[in-house]
């Protein structure tokens, strides 16, 4: 049998992780490995998925779409071998990344066949991203390349806004079915859509490659103040689209690590749902446009919150 292939893809924070949770925790009774490839140095996202023991894999150090095709495909053969074969492989993109390219590695492996490209919708800020000068053109083509729109934090928008997005969405991606979902909500409907995508056939073979995206890391063993940390985040300058970081403050006495998430200009810090086999200390990781940070990066703002 051939190992079903889901790509999630979707921008920079639009919900990716969190639907992947869903499906991880979801009863459909498969056996699903899972693949995320963050945009950094420290592999945040591993640490944010639910029950990752012995169902997660990593690639590191870079976007999955450009620089390490060659990894994916070794990854994928040596999955392929192992004992415990899964039904399904889901791979979560990187927020930059082109799932269509990453579908297409997958498919070069006749033991994969491909399920569904499912990219996730930020309904609150895809329009403004879509209009972006420097960051368009790699939502567009991520809209383009879905058999399944996942329309999540359509909470965070009114009724109208959301009517808006989607007579925008459909005639963006006129061909493309379109799910609301809140906080992942559709998750179990996705490992079954087994999608006809002539897309796939059609694609451009070769990579247009997407915009250049800077990211930075800073790592800590000391607690941070929750205060000054909230005050220096707040300050990170625009260029900055995305931020995350598992963090241990100096006024949580629990073993249980928080997780920052900011997107856009929205923060959240919120406890680990699953603190299991964490590692100590701080990780934080921002992404954005070149240039955005100084030399020293994150490293300034994170020393600031220091205790
Ligand atoms: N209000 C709201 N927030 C959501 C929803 N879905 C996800 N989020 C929040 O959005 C933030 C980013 O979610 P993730 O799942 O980490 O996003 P991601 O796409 O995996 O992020 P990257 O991998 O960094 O690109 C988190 O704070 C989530 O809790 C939703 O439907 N509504």
């Amino acid at each position: 049998m051939t190992i079903a292939l889901t790509v999630i893809g979707g921008f920079l924070g639009a919900g990716k992780t969190t639907l992947l949770n869903r499906v991880l925790q979801g009863r459909h009774g498969r056996r699903v490995m899972v693949l995320v490839n963050d945009f950094g140095s420290i592999n945040i996202d591993a640490e944010l998925i639910a029950g990752r023991q012995g169902r997660t894999l990593e690639l590191k150090n870079g976007c999955a779409c450009c620089t390490v095709g060659g990894d994916l495909m070794a990854a994928l053969l040596d999955l392929q071998r192992r004992p415990d074969r899964p039904d399904d492989l889901i791979i979560e993109a990187s927020g930059v990344s082109d799932p269509m390219r990453i579908a297409e590695i997958g498919l070069a492996d006749p033991d994969y066949r491909l399920n569904a490209v499912v990219v996730v919708v930020d309904a609150e800020r895809v329009r403004a991203l879509a209009a972006d000068r420097y960051m368009g053109d790699t939502v567009l083509r991520q809209l383009a390349a879905a058999d399944l729109l996942v329309l999540g934090k359509l909470d965070l928008i009114d009724e109208a806004q959301g009517d808006a997005v989607r007579a925008w969405l459909k005639a963006t991606v006129p061909h493309v079915r379109m799910v609301p979902s809140r906080y992942g909500a559709v998750a179990e409907e996705i490992l079954f859509l087994d999608a006809d995508h002539p897309k796939t056939a059609d694609h451009v073979h070769g990579h247009a490659p997407h915009a250049d995206f800077a990211t930075w890391s800073a790592e800590t063993s000391r607690p941070i103040d929750r205060g000054r940390f909230a005050e220096a985040m707040a300050a990170l300058p625009p260029g900055v689209v995305r931020a995350k970081g598992v963090l241990r403050f100096a006024d949580d006495d629990s073993t249980r690590p928080a997780v920052f998430h900011m997107v856009g200009r929205r923060m959240s810090i919120e406890p680990l749902a699953e603190p299991a086999d964490t590692q100590p200390g701080s990780r934080l990781v921002a992404i954005g446009i070149p240039g955005a940070l100084g030399p020293d990066g994150l490293w300034p703002l994170l020393n600031e919150a220091l205790r």
